[in-house]
């Protein structure tokens, strides 16, 4: 039986639409929200689905509004998804304090630790829950969904490209959180969401993950040099030497003066979304 889903706006763009959405959602426990951006071309034929992660602080609106990214979703023909980045308004004492955690910080887990279990189940959330929604209501082809990612989203989307080889043909990633397990930013969620036993985070962090398991095709990075966060909480070498220990192809692109912020998506998301298409349309 088909799931609810409630259109909060829509928009005309680029010839197709942006449209914000609302469901209740099974695996969080609450209302989720959601973005989707079905290009022109949706109107005659289903077409690929590529999913975006968004970083801290970030809701679903960010991407949709930042990164320039409709235009080259029309170009190339596909569909663009962009969930929230964590439950809001569980009622958890504390949700709101922190900005890298909780509200805005749900990392793409699935919590185990009381009391954050409840609601906090993000990973399911993004690879079961939505893309079952998303076949249901649009015009998608189910067997071809690609996944890219900023920052704590980064580290989202390469965990679950990682963790799902069959389900996700392609993925990239903007300035990814790659070893999650060793950096403040994870350690301080992981501690929160999957309990103090590193054992538990490994199936969370993506240096760890691509050491045992390999995808067909390249993963795609770009880190900005001038990033802040790009030494204490990002660390792409962690991932490369990985990377390179498992025969994993990667191309890690330094791109020089470039910050953390959304600029950096919108100069690079034509070559991300690209990179998505030749895969996803093979
Ligand atoms: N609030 C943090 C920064 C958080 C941050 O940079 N968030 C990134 C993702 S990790 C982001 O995309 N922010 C929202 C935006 O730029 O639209 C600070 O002030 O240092």
């Amino acid at each position: 039986m088909s799931q609810p889903l409630s259109l909060i706006n829509q928009s005309r763009c680029f010839g197709g639409t942006v449209g914000f959405y609302s469901h209740p959602s099974v695996s969080c426990n609450g209302l989720m929200k959601f973005a989707v951006y079905l290009p022109p071309r949706s109107r005659s034929e289903p077409l690929p689905v590529l999913y975006f992660l968004s970083g801290l602080t970030c809701t679903e609106e960010n991407f949709m509004t930042k990164a320039g990214a409709q235009q080259f979703a029309a170009k190339y023909g596909v569909i663009l998804v962009a969930p929230d980045t964590s439950p809001r308004s569980a009622g958890i004492p504390g949700e709101e304090d922190d900005w890298d955690f909780g509200t805005g910080a749900g990392f793409y887990v699935d919590a185990t630790e009381v009391p954050w279990r409840s609601h906090y189940q993000m990973y399911s959330y993004v690879t079961q829950e939505l893309p079952t929604l998303i076949a249901e209501h649009f015009p998608a082809q189910p067997d071809r969904q690609g996944i890219f990612g900023h920052s704590m989203g980064g580290h989202g989307a390469l965990v679950c490209a990682l963790r799902n080889p069959d389900q996700y043909r392609s993925v990239s990633a903007f300035a990814p959180i790659v070893a999650s397990s060793r950096v403040p930013w994870g350690q301080k969620a992981f501690t929160n969401y999957l309990g103090a036993d590193q054992e538990a985070w490994r199936s969370y962090d993506a240096s760890a993950l691509v050491l045992t398991t390999q995808l067909k095709h390249p993963i795609l990075i770009d880190q900005g040099t001038a990033d802040t966060f790009l030494e204490k909480q990002l660390m792409p070498q962690v991932f490369e030497q990985a990377c390179t220990r498992s025969e994993q192809p990667l191309t890690l692109r330094m791109q020089e003066g470039y910050d953390h912020s959304y600029y950096l998506i919108a100069t690079f998301v034509e070559d991300h979304i690209r990179h998505h298409a030749e895969i996803l349309w093979r």
